[in-house]
């Protein structure tokens, strides 16, 4: 922070920065995974930074949060138990909780300092653990998914950037993992980056996808606040016959999502995106 200003640089995404005016600091700490900052902005509300990455913000969260949330939910049939991986701040459970359907969700966040500062700084996103259909487990999703096989009829990915702790969540091995803990039908949804910055990386993880899951998608959204201000959603099922760019039903009390969204945030992909994940089917 200089001169009143927060500055998103990073190696990640080379000679570009979200600028953001800060009103105060409110919270500083060196977790046992990252480094945790809390800042009031001074036209985006709160603001949590991780390794000095912006994860979310009070004033834009929501169109990230709902979208990686109804996107998998909506084109699920009949989704009674959801595990969300990461997302400590609590944003992605106020929306999946949106579904009348689901009785059971789980949350596996690796940081506690995440959940702890959220409950605090983010109270808009983290109300919702309080619901009694909730369950809060602290550590990797990678040691708590072999022990939850066949479980969850959607599992949601809201990890940070694949650097750092989050590293692993966008390799094949965790894709294996998220299929053998989803039960018939099951539906996934991850973070899939900027097609502006990572474009290597979803063409990657696409081509992961399409070989292990039946139904395999990107999606885009508009938010201000991530690099580049894209940000991508990936949405497989392991149903075949599936189609997750479709809504089954509506989803409440919304201020981005809707059904046309969610099937506009497929069609709208762009072309030079399309044809680079397009390549991965010739393999
Ligand atoms: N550069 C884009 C970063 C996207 C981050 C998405 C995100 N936002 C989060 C908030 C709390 C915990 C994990 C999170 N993952």
């Amino acid at each position: 922070i200089k001169d009143g200003w927060f500055r998103e640089i990073n190696s990640q995404w080379p000679g570009q920065a979200m600028t953001l005016k800060v009103k105060q600091i409110l919270h500083v700490e060196k977790s046992l995974f990252q480094d945790v900052l809390v800042f009031q902005s001074e036209t985006y509300g709160n603001v949590l930074v991780l390794d000095s990455v912006i994860q979310c913000t009070e004033r834009d969260e929501f169109s990230y949060q709902e979208m990686i949330a109804h996107l998998p939910l909506a084109s699920h049939p009949n989704p009674k138990n959801v595990l969300v991986i990461g997302g400590g701040d609590g944003g992605v459970i106020r929306e999946v909780l949106k579904h009348k359907s689901v009785e059971k969700v789980t949350l596996c966040d690796i940081d506690e300092a995440v959940i702890r500062v959220s409950k605090i700084y983010l109270p808009n996103m983290s109300a919702c653990y309080a619901d009694k259909r909730v369950e809060v487990f602290i550590g990797d999703g990678f040691k708590f998914l072999p022990e939850h096989k066949d479980e969850y009829d959607v599992i949601i990915t809201d990890s940070s950037d694949p650097v750092g702790p989050a590293e692993a969540l966008f390799k094949k091995p965790y894709y294996e993992l998220l299929k053998e803990s989803l039960k018939e039908g099951g539906h996934v949804s991850t973070q899939a980056e900027s097609v502006w910055l990572h474009m290597s990386l979803i063409k990657e993880f696409m081509g992961t996808c399409k070989k292990l899951f039946p139904v395999a998608e990107y999606a885009t959204i508009s938010i201000p606040t991530y690099p580049a201000g894209q940000m991508g959603i990936m949405v497989c099922s392991k149903d075949s016959q599936r189609d997750v760019k479709l809504p089954l039903r509506p989803v409440p009390d919304c201020k981005y999502y809707s059904a046309d969204v969610h099937r506009g945030a497929f069609l709208s992909v762009p072309e030079f995106a399309r044809a680079m994940l397009n390549e991965n089917t010739n393999i």
